[in-house]
């Protein structure tokens, strides 16, 4: 390989913050996930979304290096989830903070530099003052919106490429997670780093994140950039008298077009699409929300998944829907 071809695919492989093919778990006979294949742009603010027991913790900790893949892989970096290479570039925040009650924020902060070679002190210290937090506090003092940001600046402090975090806001009242939110997106713009979260704040998720993962139904339904996902759907109303259900148990009207969700009563028929064509005058089309989007998903886990052009892994042999 010349130079020149070795430094292209070195940037090929920046680009490329994480890379999924074919992913799946079984715990005993039941899996909880399975074929995931998908790609996370670097620099990207992911949400991972669905149900409870959809497998997100599972997904979050195999690329971690915790716990191993059934079928299939997770390449960080283009590194091999797991392998040394690929954990030094990320930090995993759990869901139950990893936090020792006796220990004060400070030898918190200096356990963070033992642990990590690459630490970044003042990154760490910065991101804890900015939340008035003391540094000689105990960690076990500490309120549950406090103990956040000291488990976010020992997960920054790290100085990763790929942050994964596991319900990081779950805990939080709307104030607090405003506060935590902005800390966090501004260090991560900052330092272009990638971060992938799992959340159930389906109502919040376009004010976080700029990329979408939704997994429900044993795999993954949405893959993609939140303008994109948003702009290939459309949220139609029609009075119920005008649009009768047709052969196929739809209002009649939307063949031609993939049908994720319908609602009917004796008045209204509402429907979340992705258009095929024009879309009939009886119709009143709009832009949906992202939150209409994602809880549409939710409730049809076995509506055709949608992975957009730029989630799309080369080669992969998966089709991609636009
Ligand atoms: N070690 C394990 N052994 C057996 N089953 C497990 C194990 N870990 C998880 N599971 C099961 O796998 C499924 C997926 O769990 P997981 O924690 O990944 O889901 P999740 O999407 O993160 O859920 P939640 O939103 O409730 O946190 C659940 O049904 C869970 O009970």
């Amino acid at each position: 390989m010349s130079a020149a071809t070795a430094a292209t695919a070195v940037q090929n492989r920046e680009r490329t913050a994480l890379e999924v093919t074919g992913l799946g778990r079984r715990y005993g006979r039941r899996w909880v996930l399975r074929d995931a294949t998908f790609r996370l742009p670097a620099g990207r603010v992911c949400g991972l979304v669905g149900p409870n027991g959809a497998g997100k913790t599972t997904m979050l900790e195999i690329i971690a290096g915790l716990r191993g893949a059934t079928a299939g892989e997770a390449r960080v970096f283009g590194e091999l989830a797991g392998g040394t290479p690929a954990r030094r570039r990320v930090s995993f925040l759990p869901q139950e903070k990893p936090l020792f009650p006796r220990f004060t924020v400070a030898e918190t902060l200096r356990a963070g530099r033992e642990l990590n070679p690459g630490w970044d002190q003042d990154l760490a210290e910065d991101f804890v003052r900015a939340g008035s937090i003391d540094l000689d506090a105990r960690v076990g003092r500490l309120s549950g919106g406090q103990r956040t940001r000291v488990a976010l600046a020992v997960a920054l402090g790290k100085r990763p490429d790929l942050v994964l975090l596991d319900e990081p806001l779950a805990d939080l009242d709307p104030l607090v997670r405003r506060q935590t939110v902005a800390a966090l997106l501004g260090e991560v713009a900052e330092r272009g780093i990638t971060v992938l979260l799992s959340s159930h704040l389906v109502a919040e998720l376009d004010t976080l994140c700029d990329y979408l993962l939704l997994v429900a139904g044993g795999g993954l339904r949405l893959a993609g950039d939140v303008d994109e996902i948003i702009s290939v759907h459309r949220r139609l109303s029609a009075p119920t008298d005008r649009v009768p259900t047709g052969p196929g148990g739809l209002p009649t009207g939307l063949e031609g077009h993939t049908v994720v969700e319908t609602h009917r009563d004796r008045h209204h028929t509402t429907a979340l699409i992705r258009p095929g064509g024009p879309v009939g005058e009886v119709w009143e089309s709009i832009a949906p929300t992202l939150e209409e989007v994602v809880l549409a998903y939710l409730e049809q886990s076995d509506s055709a998944p949608l992975i957009s052009p730029d989630s799309h892994v080369p080669g992969a042999g998966r089709e991609v829907v636009k």
